[in-house]
């Protein structure tokens, strides 16, 4: 199976995790950091979820998943230690066409979660389509020393400067010139031997615009 590997916009959709454990606690700190509206269904939390709950941050229904809870759902992640409850949820979901991710159970999920490497709006995400695990968190390790915290610097500033410069400069043949060469190879070793200034005034020399400046 041939997996569509795609990047959501979770901001204020509600989101439903049923199952109140470690691995629990994991999908939902990955769905918080997303700005997504979560409701945890779990007769028990860990105290980390607990700790969520207590700021304000997710919500929680003490209790057994019910079909009622999916209304108005958008994405759901079943992060129970129960194959019924696991079952019905993937069930449920597939009937009303909502994303649904069973943690212990590939075949019954429409997405996986990746590994995935933060540099700011950067992200490297890794798939190994559930073959293994452990080898998507071991990829994920290695390329976090091979792109430092300067990409995510380096990448804002990169998106600031498209951004002039799709504002700027008039001529298309032009402006499609200078955004093609904005960033090249010697650029990307700059930044990754952690010259990030250099790298930066490199960018701005190809622009040549006044307001090109970080
Ligand atoms: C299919 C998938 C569904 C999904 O969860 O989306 C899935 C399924 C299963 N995971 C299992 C086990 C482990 N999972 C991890 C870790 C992670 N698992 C994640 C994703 C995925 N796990 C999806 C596929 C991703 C892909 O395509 O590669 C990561 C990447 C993302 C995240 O969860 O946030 C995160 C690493 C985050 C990081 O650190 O970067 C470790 C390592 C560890 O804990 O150290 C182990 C133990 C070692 C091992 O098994 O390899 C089991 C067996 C359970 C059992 O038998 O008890 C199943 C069920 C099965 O395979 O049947
Ligand atoms: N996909 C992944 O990344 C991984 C998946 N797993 C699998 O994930 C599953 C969960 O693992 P853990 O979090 O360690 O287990 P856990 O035992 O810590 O948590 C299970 C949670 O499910 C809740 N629960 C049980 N029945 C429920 C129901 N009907 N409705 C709502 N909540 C219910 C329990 O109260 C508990 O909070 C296991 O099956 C494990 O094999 C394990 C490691 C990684």
């Amino acid at each position: 199976m041939e997996l569509y590997p795609i990047f959501l916009n979770l901001k204020d959709k509600k989101c439903l995790v049923v199952g109140g454990g470690k691995v629990a606690e994991r999908k939902v700190n990955a769905l918080a950091r997303c700005g997504a509206q979560i409701l945890v269904i779990s007769p028990r939390l860990t105290a980390g979820l607990q700790d969520m709950v207590n700021r304000g941050l997710i919500m929680h229904r003490r209790g057994y998943y019910q079909a009622s809870d999916l209304v108005n759902t958008f994405l759901v992640i079943s992060a129970t230690d129960d194959d019924a409850t696991n079952h019905a949820v993937a069930g449920d979901c597939m009937k009303n066409n909502i994303m649904v991710n069973v943690v212990d159970d590939p075949p019954r999920c429409n997405f996986f979660v990746p590994s995935v490497v933060h540099r700011g709006s950067l992200k490297l995400a890794i798939s190994t389509g559930g073959s293994s695990p452990k080898l998507a968190k071991i990829i994920r390790q290695r390329l976090e020393h091979e792109f430092g915290p300067a990409f995510s610097e380096f990448n804002k500033f990169l998106g600031m400067v498209r951004k002039q410069v799709q504002e700027q400069v008039r001529d298309p043949a032009r402006r499609e010139q200078i955004l093609k060469d904005l960033v090249d190879e010697t650029t990307f070793l700059m930044v990754k031997q952690g010259d990030l200034e250099k790298a930066k005034e490199r960018v701005n020399n190809v622009c040549h615009i006044d307001r090109c400046q970080p």
